[in-house]
């Protein structure tokens, strides 16, 4: 299974009653490749992010994690292909009555069942990792600010060594200098671990600094997919209106979720 994709995503459908948000997802990501997802808001790509997660299931199509189908996998399946993934989510989701290195540390401990010294220990290199020292270890994550929030729960994706990683927004919510700290610390976090990302996003400078390849999604399909540096030369209008950000073109900006 060595050559499968990492992930490989084929004619995807999903619908929420007569609501069609996916319509027939085609993607696929490499080992050691990094992808963004990107989009306007409501076009899909949370529902496309939820379905690879497992918390959605689609309508058809066919979802595989190193070749293995996940559509209807049974629970060990899901656990097994949970183990080889790290998630970092919008608001960073950290438990508050954790301490930060028990947030870190979490997957270590309750996934894998490693003693609190041991997982502590390496808790504390991973929080190094994303540029905090150990003196942030013992304290609630509610005390940290958003950018710090965002590190801790990157170490925390990168704490099980995956081999897989998904970025939800990683910028959202953050200043512009922040969310620069943070592309950053992805792009290194997921060299060093050779790993493979998938990202979506609706902010361009994240998704150029962080992605290899960019799949454009709108209504319910990747209408382009290509290398970072020929997003800007692409003639597809619809691309070129998003990237630029003018009200005026093809788009047809769905109001409701602006
Ligand atoms: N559980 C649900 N039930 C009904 N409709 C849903 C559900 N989840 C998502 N939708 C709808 O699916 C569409 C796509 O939503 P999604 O959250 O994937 O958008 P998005 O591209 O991630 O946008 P944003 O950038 O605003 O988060 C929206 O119209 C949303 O209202």
């Amino acid at each position: 299974m060595s050559d499968s994709p990492k992930i490989s995503l084929t004619d995807l459908h999903k619908g929420f009653g007569t609501k069609k948000v996916l319509q027939g997802v085609n993607l696929d990501v490499a080992a050691g490749e990094s992808v963004a997802i990107i989009g306007g808001s409501g076009t899909g790509k949370s529902v496309t992010l939820k379905c690879i997660l497992g918390l959605l299931t689609p309508d058809s199509g066919s979802i595989k994690i190193d070749g293995v189908e996940m559509v209807g996998a049974d629970r060990k399946t899901n656990e097994a292909m949970q183990a080889k993934s790290g998630m970092l989510f919008q608001g960073a989701a950290l438990f508050d009555s954790l301490s930060v290195w028990e947030n870190v540390a979490f997957g270590l401990i309750e996934g894998q069942g490693m003693p609190r010294k041991e997982a502590h220990d390496i808790a504390i290199k991973r929080l190094s990792d994303v540029g905090l020292g150990p003196e942030i270890a013992p304290l609630s994550p509610a005390s940290l600010s958003g950018g710090m929030q965002k590190r801790v729960g990157l170490a925390r994706a990168i704490a099980t060594r995956p081999e897989i990683l998904f970025f939800d927004e990683p910028t959202t919510g953050i200043d512009p200098i922040m969310g620069d700290v943070i592309n950053d610390l992805i792009v290194k976090c997921t060299r060093e671990l050779g790993a493979c990302a998938l990202t979506i996003t609706h902010d361009m400078a994240s998704a150029r600094k962080i992605a290899d390849r960019i799949a454009f999604l709108y209504k319910g399909t990747i209408i382009w997919d290509g290398p970072v540096a020929d997003v800007e030369t692409s003639d597809n209008p619809y691309l070129q209106q998003f990237i630029s950000g003018n009200t005026e073109g093809p788009l047809d900006l769905d109001l409701k979720h602006l």
